[in-house]
């Protein structure tokens, strides 16, 4: 074979045919390269899954192997792209058979007679094209978890050509864009009857969270298989492929963890999604990376929750180490509750390591209790139950030989028992429309995809929305609740929104869609109330920090510290202080850094916000230092903005204080 085609570049319509590829001579190879492809076609298809469901045939892996001198992480991304290729390349076809059925057809009604007698069939019902609606990758295939941000499914849109000029895009719009065939009331109603539907499961999402190697993502996987989410064959495939590779116990894990790094490394990375159903919840679960250095990460799917799991390892040493100060544990929380969530389920798990001990399990709980009590949940919203997430137990049941040293001392729920007892959150359908957007990638055809949760309002297929910062606005195609193509959807809801007539370039990770009638403010500078955390260096005026918005963060400084305040009454304690140390709570000055440099950066166009009176989860914000996070808070005021109807001079507009 030779390495000199180009593999990214290759024309898909001369790649469509597997055949088309030519073969080349395995003959060049010497066995010790005829070993490491074969190796690495196994390690792709654990990834991609096998020929039917990955569309890739095992010669293509190969080729693509041995173009990238077998790097196996290469080899799947480009596996993923080509896939996508296929697919619109299929598309296309579609699209030009369609059309030219509909020509044939007008041409037979022009004539109707003499086409129905010459024909013999009857004039005037042409088959109905099919529409097509795009789905998302993770969609029927068998890879593992949808990731969120920066997975190797969130591929490089350059490879794709979405901006490749006018006549490629043309070829590529198969269909006008659909426009907005319910009325907004109806649809309003149509929301509030689902929401209030008794007997209807509801929808929740939750955040799994926890030190790191808790178990979070073992647990999360063990659930889905006995929940029958994860089969046996990919089941046997994660086996198969983490005992090669020597961390057999990661096995479960791998329901969740999907990139080879993360594989590789026994750890998560970044957000997975999945869903799973109890008796009455319909559950979007959110897999967060448990090491510090991924804390953003966590961030985006934490402000995506409404809940979270609490994952904490109750081997000796082991829970105490993820407890202490810079412990995840402890900063895990304090950043959920931040961010608005107010109910937690914590599940000790590990127990098989400490005998399935009852007075270990009962320290653990006691430890955790009053910081819990003291980050501000309420005992009620707060539930414990031991686990052994490895082996199942007292994740679906705690039935069975492996349980019963468990089920001498304990009766209580099972953790399915308690997410089917989560209680929803109210969902504001009412409030304007706002989605900021967790992950941007490729949907089918001409469009683009884009995730992320709505944070209020309701969108529906047809519906035009303006993405900020930006002057760009995309018509809604169709829009996917857990795969599931749905007309509109509402606040509260995880969403895929399929968009069109907008370029991708123009849709970035933290931006915000709203409708172009209603648009956030894009602030530059704004006063926040703020709890400081466990900092060992106070935050003084002239600070540099990030501010993290979403999935958004954006280099920032504190430029005034205006009042320190009493945290239960919220009265002001201290005008004008020095410093703020621990525990305070104050209110602040933030500016956006790169306004001071320069008025034309995304940052210096502000982030879409808004105070926390306008909308709860458009302004919490927390502030970030050095990789920790010091600081968390909420809009109030805002002193300045990007001034939206003249944006193109990049204008800030000064608020008087
Ligand atoms: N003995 C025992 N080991 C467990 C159990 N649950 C998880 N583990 C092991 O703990 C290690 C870490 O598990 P993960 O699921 O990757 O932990 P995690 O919390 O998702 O890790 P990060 O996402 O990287 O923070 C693995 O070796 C698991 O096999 C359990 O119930 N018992």
């Amino acid at each position: 074979m030779s390495r000199h085609r180009d593999i990214r570049n290759m024309n898909y319509r001369d790649e469509l045919d597997d055949a088309a590829i030519s073969d080349g001579g395995d003959e060049d190879m010497t066995p010790e390269q005829q070993a490491q492809i074969n190796d690495g076609l196994e390690q792709v298809r654990l990834i991609i899954g096998d020929e039917a469901s990955s569309d890739i045939s095992d010669r293509s892996i190969k080729e693509a192997l041995w173009e990238y001198y077998f790097d196996v992480d290469k080899t799947v991304q480009w596996a993923y792209e080509e896939r996508q290729r296929r697919k619109i390349a299929r598309e296309r076809k579609a699209a030009k058979e369609r059309e030219k059925a509909l020509k044939q057809q007008a041409q037979r009604s022009t004539a109707p007679s003499a086409a129905a007698s010459r024909a013999g069939t009857p004039v005037g019902s042409p088959s109905k094209p099919k529409k097509s609606i795009g789905v998302s990758f993770a969609s029927g295939s068998s890879t593992p978890a949808r990731k969120m941000a920066t997975d190797q499914q969130q591929l490089d849109l350059s490879g794709l050509n979405l901006t490749a000029g006018a006549t490629n895009q043309a070829e590529v719009l198969d269909e006008p864009p659909p426009k907005m065939s319910i009325a907004r009331e109806k649809v309003l109603e149509e929301a509030r009857r689902a929401l209030d539907a008794e007997g209807e499961k509801k929808g929740i999402s939750i955040v799994v969270i926890g030190h790191v190697d808790a178990g979070k993502s073992t647990l999360m996987g063990r659930l889905l298989y006995e929940l029958g989410r994860l089969d046996e064959k990919t089941k046997r495939a994660n086996e198969r492929g983490s005992e090669k590779i020597g961390k057999s116990s990661f096995s479960w894990a791998w329901g969740l963890d999907g990139t080879i790094e993360e594989r590789e490394r026994g750890i998560t990375m970044d957000i997975a999604l999945q869903t799973l159903a109890t008796p009455n919840r319909q559950i979007t679960v959110l897999d967060a990376p448990g090491h510090k250095d991924f804390i953003p990460n966590m961030i985006s799917g934490a402000s995506q929750a409404d809940c979270a799991l609490l994952v904490v390892d109750s081997t000796t040493g082991e829970f105490e180490s993820g407890f202490q100060r810079g412990g995840q544990t402890r900063e895990h929380l304090i950043l959920v509750r931040s961010l608005g969530v107010a109910q937690v389920i914590v599940a000790v798990n590990k127990l098989d390591q400490v005998e399935w001990s009852r007075s270990r399990y009962d320290e653990i709980c006691g430890a955790l209790r009053p910081f819990l009590v003291q980050t501000g949940f309420q005992p009620s919203k707060t539930k414990f139950l031991p686990v052994g997430a490895m082996q199942g137990i007292n994740l679906v049941s705690c039935d069975g030989p492996a349980a019963a040293e468990l089920k001498q001392w304990y009766k209580g729920p099972t953790l399915v028992d308690l997410l089917d007892t989560l209680v929803p959150p109210v969902r504001d359908i009412t409030s304007p429309l706002r989605v900021p957007i967790s992950n941007v990638f490729k949907g089918s055809g001409s469009g683009v995809a884009v995730s992320g949760r709505l944070c209020g309002g309701v969108v529906q297929v047809g519906e035009k929305l303006r993405a900020l910062p930006g002057e760009e606005t995309a018509i809604v195609k169709s829009i996917e609740i857990e795969d599931q193509s749905v007309p509109w959807a509402a606040s509260g809801s995880n969403v895929t929104l399929y968009l069109t007539a907008i370029d991708p370039v123009n849709l970035n990770v933290g931006s915000v869609l709203c409708p172009s009638t209603d648009l956030v403010t894009l602030a530059t500078s704004f006063v926040a109330r703020i709890i400081v955390f466990d900092i060992q260096v106070p935050i003084t005026a002239g600070a540099s920090v990030e501010i993290c918005h979403h999935s958004r963060d954006v280099p920032a400084t504190v430029v005034k510290l205006i009042s320190t305040l009493d945290r239960a009454s919220g009265k002001v304690v201290k005008q004008n202080p020095r410093v703020l140390a621990k525990g305070v709570s104050a209110e602040v000055r933030l500016a956006l850094r790169t306004t001071q440099i320069s008025g034309s950066s995304s940052a210096a166009r502000g982030i879409p916000l808004e105070t926390f009176a306008t909308n709860k989860d458009m302004g919490r914000i927390l502030i970030r230092r050095g990789g920790e996070t010091i600081a968390a808070g909420k809009a109030i005021n805002f002193l300045a903005v990007f001034d939206i109807l003249t944006s193109f001079k990049g204008v800030v507009l000064e608020i008087d204080e």
